[in-house]
């Protein structure tokens, strides 16, 4: 008989596809798989696009500022709760996996009350709200980094694994001339790939239209927008999109240099495709987890950051100083490559099997 496995977790792309680099990995003879997610969260499209079967429950935000909607959201939550635990005695699970993000907290306290094993995984450094709330009443934490143990209790630490981050194996298998035949990109520029993020980045799409021609003059722009800031900007050297589907593997073949976000999920993603990166994390409105991403990265010597108010020139600097400095270009890379060398997804997948 298989066992079943149900993963949780989303609001954004980085508490989804890391999940499903994980769920490529398992032997699928072994395995029934199934979603819980937001009924109406970004996870929800992605996961339609895919034959896992997904259950919607209700969803609440946990946020550190007054509002009225921390009320409202109180009774969603506890809903989620409920709805979690019915699922879970329904479905039977082995295992409950968790990415993260505000709807697994229901579905990982349902699971714990029916002592089935919690494994949650988080990417940042410094792991989310979620995470260290579920960190709780897990069997195991995984999580990409070393440093990132110390933001849980010690009496928490020797649940911790640390196994790298699951990247998707598909974003590997990519080709130049299908991405030369999609954007149009001519041989003998350099690409340029920008992402925002799973969301898109308003900040980033201000410094490419704000310093399009120049940068068009020089450089093949590859830009993925977001959806809420998509733009159809007809002009040479440059492609827009407001979201990358499996056609991501072949941008990323293609790409010389990516200008991003530094969500950590993309980071490791650059780092396993031996993309060097220039990366403005989010800071307002965040609790600064991008620019400690973008450290570690920098560390690493794969990435340059830039912060706070960034004008067009020390922009377009920067972005020549990479790419037109081949010796530099090939360092960043060869230390991308480094980075990204560990297998998180495999190792998941083991330890999981481990627990059968
Ligand atoms: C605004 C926000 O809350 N950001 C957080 C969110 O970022 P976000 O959801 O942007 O997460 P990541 O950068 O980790 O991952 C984005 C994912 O979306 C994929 N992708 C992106 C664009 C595209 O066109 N196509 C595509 O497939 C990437 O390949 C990657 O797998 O989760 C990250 C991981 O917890 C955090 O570090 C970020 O701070």
């Amino acid at each position: 008989m298989k066992n079943r496995i149900l993963f949780t977790g989303g609001g954004t792309g980085g508490h989804v596809y890391p999940a499903l680099a994980v769920i490529e990995r398992m032997n699928k003879e072994n395995w029934d798989i199934a979603w819980i997610g937001s009924t109406e969260g970004m996870e929800r499209g992605i996961l339609e696009k895919t034959d896992i079967p997904y259950y919607g429950i209700p969803s609440g935000k946990l946020r550190r500022y007054v509002s009225l909607k921390n009320f409202t959201d109180l009774f969603r939550i506890a809903a989620g709760f409920f709805r979690s635990f019915y699922l879970l005695r329904k479905l039977k699970p082995q295992i409950l996996f968790s990415k993260g993000g505000f709807v697994s907290v229901p579905p990982v306290m349902a699971a714990y009350f029916l002592r089935i094993p919690v494994f949650t995984h988080d990417s940042d450094i410094a792991p989310g709200l979620a995470t260290r709330i579920n960190a709780r009443f897990a069997h195991r934490i995984l999580l990409s980094s070393e440093e990132s143990g110390k933001f849980f209790p010690l009496r928490l630490r020797d649940k911790i694994i640390v196994t790298g981050n699951p990247v998707r194996k598909s974003l590997f298998s990519g080709d130049r001339d299908t991405a030369r035949t999609m954007t149009g990109a001519p041989e003998g520029k350099p690409v340029i790939l920008v992402m925002g993020g799973s969301l898109g980045a308003e900040q980033i799409n201000r410094l490419i239209f704000d310093n399009i021609d120049r940068l068009t003059e020089k450089y093949f722009i590859i830009h993925q927008t977001g959806e809420k800031n998509f733009r159809a900007l007809e002009k040479e050297n440059y492609y827009g999109v407001p979201f990358f589907n499996e056609e991501l593997a072949h941008i990323f073949a293609l790409s010389d240099l990516v200008v991003s976000r530094a969500g950590a999920g993309a980071l490791w993603e650059f780092a396993a495709a031996g993309l060097p990166s220039l990366l403005i994390p989010l800071e307002s409105g965040s609790r600064g987890e991008q620019v400690r991403n973008a450290e570690v990265f920098v560390e690493k010597e794969c990435s340059l950051m830039l912060r706070g108010k960034i004008d067009g020139e020390t922009f377009l600097d920067t972005i020549a100083n990479i790419v037109d400095n081949e010796k530099k270009l090939a360092g960043m890379k060869a230390a991308a490559a480094e980075a990204g060398k560990s297998d998180g997804a495999a190792l998941i997948s083991r330890i999981i099997e481990e627990v059968i």
